[in-house]
């Protein structure tokens, strides 16, 4: 049996949510067989929800419309003009040091994290050049903070003495979940010109804070900045310097599927099936002699004691629509309402010449629309670099988020790619005569959409019906996690909901910690409540 060590990081403050305890293994709860659940989705939310029901005996069936798992971080290949099989993926992603529940889904097969590699640093660059960096800063806060301010080109101390430290006091102090209580009603925009943030600094750190959530500021809730800003920066001293994937992503998800379906080998006993191109379309509850009937859409059916949907936004209000025996009308009501953020474009480059050897792995851009983002692909991943080196080339791919509807199609597309390549050209002037081996432009829209007032009509991870649970990033769960860290706590929170069901015990969840780590701060946020709530 493999040896699972969790992941704990560094910070001492982490907070640790115990396991709810149970019996160890699911067994033969149903009689002569183990309870069996459907898994929707196999994105990180679903995987960690396998996951966590496999290793207590759960039979588990992973249904997946995509042909690849791991869902916006999946990754797959293709093949360029040449001949060459290249990996490709859905983007960039930055794995934060803070994502304790997503690095022990990895570490099932990958005990020591060797998939994942430190980006030493990425900077920031706004449109008058101003860069601000992350290498060498403390990890401690609030030190790591105050070093950032007073190193930024786009912060001085006399904006430091010019905030409302009043307004700003719920930034340093956030408590989840009261800060949703506090800030959900207004926008991250609005928020920071409450609190004097300088327009300079307000477009470098906190645009890409905020476009990170594929949002403009002035489309997302300030209760998601301020958590955000707790998570990655005042609350936890795990640093802001993160790891990526050392190659394409179907390198990071390979190993967990083996662990999973590797029988008698690892330190799980339930049986786990993957089915990718598969869509679910409905559940039933009523009709069938098991609890749950899914079908798909091409009208095949199977049979489960428990579901756990892990979908994405638009994926999950399909499946409640076509299925109107399960929970009640007000919540299926509450899951139609749920938004999805505008759409994003990824363009990937295979150019014919080398980047200058400086460039970093990931830059992040403020203000130079409608680039929000840089990577050197094959400074980090190893089969792009391998392709760079055989091909005396580079691996070159730009982020554009938050974009108007008419920016995917036609003409606008057109534009759209045109205007990513010349900020590119002006950034790093020597791809402007680099040759564009191949390419490849994606259009998405699947990212949840965290506007003001969207927290409270979440649905979370329980739902009204039995034998029910709901994972992915969109979905509620009162803990300080975001993003793919959000998707992994969900995922194992919906294993052991349904686990609690059977007496089975569930799996311990860590996170940074819920609340602001300065009590002085935290007396002024709490002041500043009591005073808003008075006057509301
Ligand atoms: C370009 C980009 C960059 C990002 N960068 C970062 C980053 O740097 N750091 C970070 O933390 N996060 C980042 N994110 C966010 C991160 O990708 C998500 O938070 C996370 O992957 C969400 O996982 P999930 O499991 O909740 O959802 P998904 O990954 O969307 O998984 C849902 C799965 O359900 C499947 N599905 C949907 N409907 C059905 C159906 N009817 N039947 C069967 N299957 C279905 C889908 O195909 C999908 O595989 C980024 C996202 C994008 C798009």
């Amino acid at each position: 049996m493999t040896a699972f060590r969790p992941d704990r990081g560094r910070d001492r403050r982490r907070v640790l949510h115990p396991a709810p305890s149970g019996i160890p293994d699911a067994g033969c709860l149903y009689g002569h067989r183990r309870p069996h659940v459907v898994v929707v989705g196999a994105g990180i939310a679903g995987l960690s929800a396998a996951t966590g029901l496999a290793e207590r005996g759960v039979d588990v069936d992973i249904v997946e419309r995509e042909p690849y798992i791991g869902g916006r971080v999946g990754g797959w290949t293709q093949t360029l003009p040449g001949g060459s099989v290249v990996g490709m993926n859905r983007g960039f992603h930055a794995f934060f040091r803070q994502y304790y529940n997503l690095r022990n889904l990895l570490r099932r097969n990958d005990p020591g994290l060797h998939r994942l590699i430190q980006l030493d640093d990425y900077p920031l660059i706004d449109a008058g050049g101003a860069v601000d960096r992350f290498r060498g800063l403390p990890r401690t806060p609030p030190w790591n903070a105050l070093v950032f301010a007073l190193r930024s080109p786009t912060f001085s101390l006399r904006d430091l003495a010019k905030l409302d430290s009043r307004a700003a006091a719920p930034l340093a102090a956030v408590s989840v979940p009261e800060i949703y209580e506090q800030l959900d009603h207004l926008d991250a925009d609005r928020f920071l010109q409450n609190i004097n943030f300088p327009a300079a600094a307000r477009h470098l750190a906190f645009e890409v804070f905020s476009r990170s959530f594929f949002a403009e500021p002035t489309d997302l809730s300030a209760a998601e900045l301020a958590t955000m800003f707790h998570i990655y920066f005042l609350g936890s001293s795990e640093g802001l310097v993160f790891d990526v994937a050392e190659d394409n992503f179907d390198d990071l998800w390979a190993p967990l599927r083996r662990y999973l379906t590797d029988k008698g080998v690892h330190a799980r006993t339930g049986t786990v099936r993957f089915h990718t191109r598969v869509s679910i379309a409905s559940i039933d509850t009523a009709g069938s002699t098991a609890a749950f009937h899914l079908t798909d859409d091409t009208g095949a059916g199977i049979d489960a004691d428990g579901v756990v949907l892990a979908t994405d936004v638009a994926g999950l209000r399909t499946i409640v629509a076509g299925s109107p025996t399960i929970a009640d009308h007000a919540w299926r009501e509450r899951v139609q309402r749920m938004g999805t953020a505008p759409a994003f474009a990824v363009l990937r480059l295979w150019l014919d010449r080398p980047v200058a050897t400086d460039r970093p792995g990931f830059l992040g851009t403020g203000n130079l629309e409608p680039l929000d983002n840089v990577s050197v692909v094959n400074h980090y991943e190893h089969s792009a670099a391998v392709w760079a080196r055989r091909h005396g080339g580079s691996v070159v791919e730009l982020h554009a988020y938050a974009l108007p509807d008419e920016a995917q199609i036609g003409e606008g597309s057109v534009r759209l790619r045109r205007q990513l390549l010349g900020r590119l050209h002006a950034l790093y002037p020597e791809t402007a005569t680099a040759r564009i081996v191949d390419e490849r432009l994606l259009f998405r829209r699947d990212c949840p959409r965290f506007a003001p007032g969207d927290h409270a009509q979440r649905p979370r991870v329980g739902t009204p019906e039995p034998g029910l649970a709901l994972a992915g990033d969109g979905i509620r769960i009162d803990l300080p996690v975001a993003l793919m860290e959000r998707a992994a706590t969900t995922g194992w929170a919906a294993a052991n909901h349904l686990l609690a069901r059977w007496g089975v015990a569930g799996h311990p969840l860590y996170t940074v910690p819920t609340q602001g780590r300065s009590a002085l701060l935290r007396r002024v946020a709490n002041r500043e409540r009591r005073m808003h709530n008075e006057f509301a």
